[in-house]
């Protein structure tokens, strides 16, 4: 992107996890709320909302575009629109702010992401999660998202071998980085061994997939401020995109090759064109793992490894918090919790903090080029972003 792309100029996130007694419309109000603070602003400034939250079930009140009005009154009148898109609905808001902005309609926009999950049990949360893939062909797969997962897994072991070590080296790096990231689900370091093998406290769930290898249901909520280019120069803080990215792939898995994530390989491959980067300039990755086995894919998508050979950079730890390219500093989706609709703008906060040096003890020091991948399906819908703090 140019000079004039838009900033992040403010954020904030909720604590995620099981948030039981949690009025919904009230956490939704007190992330906007901050994180128009956070920017310095006052909810008169804000020209235009986006609100990602899934569709499906999980909303306990459909309609959910003016709702931030109630706790922000001064937000009344004010163009207000639900955006989705599936598991990466977060950063289809953050885009929808972003052409808000460059159209001229918004000097400053507010992105909200936000979803309630831990209400329904688990079952019934995979028949939610199941209505975003292809209907006529995918519907009522077995373990709800987790037997979509497992089915790729199944397909990879088939073509490369075995990669169970990989997959539970990627679950015990992401429960550990989460140790110190204090809005995180679940902040146990699991170990290795407890990810490896197979136990009561971690059966199969789909295909190779364990417990261990899948992103948690939870409840939360983050929000940021967008900000024209000139509006952010004399802002507290600026955030801005040196790349922000969407490609989108046909629905049915039949149609695509379930080894491969091949439009999250040419979002990622845009992106860093668009950025004028290469991939081992980025200082950290948070990238979308769902499941142990996304994060496998994810690596060979963005070109940290050939296909088939993903397991190295685990194995050899480039992607560790102390590697060459730290990815899921956060804890990412495996132990920070994936509350769906506010995935993509809880990323983007985390990357935000970092691009900014803020992010507390998940600091990875000297960061400069932040990088994000957020997915809705089984790479369906791929959103990258590459974050550079600009002051
Ligand atoms: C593109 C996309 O993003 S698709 C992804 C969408 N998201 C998903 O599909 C969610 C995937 N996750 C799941 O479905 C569930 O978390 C499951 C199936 C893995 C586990 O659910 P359940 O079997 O119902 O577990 P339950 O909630 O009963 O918890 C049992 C224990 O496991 C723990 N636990 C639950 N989920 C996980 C997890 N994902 N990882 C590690 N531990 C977990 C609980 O804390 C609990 O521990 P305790 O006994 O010490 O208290």
């Amino acid at each position: 992107m140019t000079a004039s792309s838009p900033c992040i100029t403010g954020w904030n996130h909720s604590q995620f996890g099981k948030l039981d007694g949690i009025d919904p419309e009230a956490l939704i109000g007190q992330v906007a709320k901050a994180a128009i603070e956070h920017a310095g602003l006052t909810p008169e400034d804000i020209g235009s909302i986006h609100i990602g939250t899934f569709n499906g079930g999980f909303l306990y009140q459909d309609f959910p575009s003016s709702l931030v009005f109630n706790t922000l009154p001064a937000l009344r009148f004010k163009p207000a629109v639900r955006v989705e898109n599936a598991c990466a609905t977060g950063s289809a808001a953050i885009h929808s702010g972003m052409q808000s902005i460059l159209s001229g309609q918004a000097r400053h926009a507010l992105v909200i992401g936000f979803e309630k999950m831990t209400e329904l049990a688990t079952p019934q949360v995979g028949e939610v999660l199941l209505k975003c893939c292809y209907a006529k062909e995918e519907a009522g797969i077995p373990g709800g998202f987790a037997g979509v997962f497992g089915k790729i897994a199944q397909a990879y072991f088939d073509r490369y071998g075995d990669q169970s070590d990989a997959l539970a080296a990627i679950a015990a790096k992401n429960h550990k980085n989460g140790m110190s990231n204090p809005y995180a689900h679940m902040r146990k370091d699991f170990g290795f061994d407890f990810c490896r093998n197979v136990s009561e406290k971690n059966p199969f769930v789909a295909g190779p997939l364990k417990r261990t290898d899948c992103s948690l249901i939870s409840d939360g909520a983050a929000a940021l401020v967008l900000s024209a280019a000139d509006a952010a120069k004399t802002m507290q803080r600026a955030v801005t995109f040196r790349a922000a990215v969407h490609v989108n792939d046909f629905l049915p898995l039949s149609r695509r090759d379930p080894t491969r994530f091949e439009a999250g390989a040419l979002a990622w491959q845009q992106a860093l064109k668009q950025a004028d980067l290469k991939l081992l300039d980025l200082s950290l990755v948070e990238t979308h793992d769902c499941f142990t086995i996304a994060e496998l894919l994810e690596y060979e998508a963005m070109g940290l490894a050939e296909p088939g050979q993903g397991a190295r950079a685990i194995l050899d730890g480039v992607t560790a918090k102390n590697g060459r390219l730290p990815i899921n500093p956060s804890g990412g989706l495996k132990s920070k919790g994936h509350p769906v609709g506010a995935t993509g703008v809880s990323m983007h906060v985390m990357a935000a903090m970092q691009a900014s040096h803020d992010a507390g003890d998940m600091q990875i020091p000297n960061a400069r080029y932040a990088g994000v991948f957020n997915m809705g399906g089984a790479a369906v819908a791929n959103y990258v972003s590459i974050l550079e703090r600009v002051h």
